[in-house]
């Protein structure tokens, strides 16, 4: 069906068809450090308790609580310091009545120790610490500065789940608790291709009806971002054959997915509705939002995903927000698909267009929760320049046609 047919879609109807013919890559096993920014297939559990013995907290004296008990700057207790516990060690030294042990903040704590004296609550401090030492204050009670085995995790507990990216705090948490290897799916591999005939090649002069390829790095880097492998960026001329040729190139790359841009509306030369428009796997579609009017979906033959996102630069921004990039996260089973959302106030008035759900380029005041257009002048799909302010999308309901000031606003906030 196509767009000029008059099919008319809301985004949550498109969005549902995309995710519908979605299925999840295979999985893999990777070393956890392999696997960053991969999404992960089945928990990873600990293969230990995380602290992994009882430690010290502070550099000082491991002591035993009751000789200490009594200690204050007036009335020292003194003890003899019989070991001394660098990090690293595995010691694990008797402490008989009147015996402490010199400690650094991560070794184990001796099993005859219950508190840890910091060297500031001493006479001596650092310097003068081995042989014997002068408590000056009563640990506050027993256990105190001692980290206990397993009271962050416990082996055999969940780390990270399934379904969540191995991002830096996940990944170094697997690591602290003693995971080596976990199970992923496999990053989805993805063909950028940019349309058009009036695309200059990098570095070639500017010149009237010649416009720079900026689709083909704005889709790089967020495809990239959403944690897929970019196997192919190309830029072919207005011509169906072209398209034709460049699927199969990506195809044979092995891409999970293909997605272009431009070409996909109503005029006269539309290389991607001409390769693929009434051949039953890519339907051409009309979504009620602005920008991205135009779009096209479907599943070719081999598997492979296509996506017909509408030219205008900040129409292919906003699609991919909308709809490739919960895609290339289902793909990855991550359990959450979609960019946080919240309300903001507006702070400047702007105009909608009627019927269309607007999602407008936005700069956010985060502590003041406010929100104003990123572009002055306005909503237009080809203000690609303005995209550099853009912070989110203020996403403003079809039937509303003006937002004034003081509004309460929807926002998709990205990046
Ligand atoms: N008669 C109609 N005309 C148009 C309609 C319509 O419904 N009826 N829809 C308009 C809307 S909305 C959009 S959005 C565009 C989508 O058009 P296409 O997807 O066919 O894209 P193109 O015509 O190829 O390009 C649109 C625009 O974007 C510029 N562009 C394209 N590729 C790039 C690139 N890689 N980097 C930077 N800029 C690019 C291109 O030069 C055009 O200015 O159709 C409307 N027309
Ligand atoms: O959909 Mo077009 O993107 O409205 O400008």
């Amino acid at each position: 069906m196509s767009a000029a047919n008059g099919l008319r879609r809301s985004v949550e109807e498109q969005l549902a068809l995309v995710l519908a013919a979605l299925r999840p890559l295979p999985t893999e096993a990777r070393a956890i450090r392999d696997a960053a920014h991969r999404t992960l297939a089945e928990p990873a559990t600990a293969a230990h308790d995380i602290p992994l013995f009882d430690n010290s907290a502070m550099d000082g004296f491991a002591v035993r609580a009751t000789d200490v008990a009594a200690a204050s700057p007036e009335n020292p207790v003194v003890l003899r310091v019989v070991a001394d516990l660098p990090a690293g060690v595995s010691d694990d030294p008797a402490l008989a009545a009147g015996e402490a042990a010199r400690i650094m903040t991560g070794s184990p704590t001796p099993t005859d120790a219950d508190a840890i004296v910091p060297f500031e609550d001493t006479a001596g401090g650092l310097a003068d610490s081995l042989g014997e030492v002068r408590v000056l204050h009563a640990p506050a009670k027993p256990g105190a500065f001692v980290r206990r085995r397993g009271a962050d995790l416990h082996a055999g507990d969940a780390v990270v789940l399934a379904g969540e990216r191995l991002g830096a705090f996940q990944l170094s948490a697997a690591v602290a608790a003693g995971v080596e290897t976990v199970t992923v799916t496999r990053a989805p591999r993805v063909a950028v291709v940019s349309t058009g005939s009036e695309l200059l090649e990098p570095g070639e002069a500017a010149q009237r009806g010649r416009i720079p390829d900026s689709n083909g790095p704005l889709l790089e880097l967020l495809v990239a971002d959403a944690d897929a492998e970019v196997v192919l960026v190309a830029r072919v001329a207005d011509d169906a054959d072209a398209v034709r040729a460049v699927t199969e190139t990506a195809v044979e790359r092995g891409a999970d997915v293909i997605v272009f841009t431009g070409g996909v509306s109503a005029g006269a030369y539309e290389p991607v509705r001409g390769a693929f428009d009434g051949r039953g796997e890519v339907e051409f579609a009309s979504v009620a939002m602005q920008p991205g009017k135009p779009q096209a979906f479907g599943v070719l033959d081999t598997g492979t995903l296509v996506f017909g996102l509408p030219g205008n630069p900040v129409s292919v921004a906003v699609s991919f927000e909308v709809f490739v990039r919960p895609a290339l996260l289902a793909l990855q089973g991550r359990s959450e698909i979609h960019r946080p959302r919240a309300p903001f106030t507006a702070d400047a008035a702007w105009t909608t267009p009627p019927g269309r759900r607007q999602y407008l380029p936005a700069v956010v005041d985060l502590a003041r929760r406010t929100v104003r257009p990123a572009t002055a002048g306005g909503s237009g799909s080809h203000l690609a320049g303005g995209l550099a302010r853009a912070q989110a999308f203020a996403i403003v309901p079809a039937e509303i046609d003006a937002v004034a000031e003081g509004d309460v606003i929807d926002v998709m906030l990205v990046g």
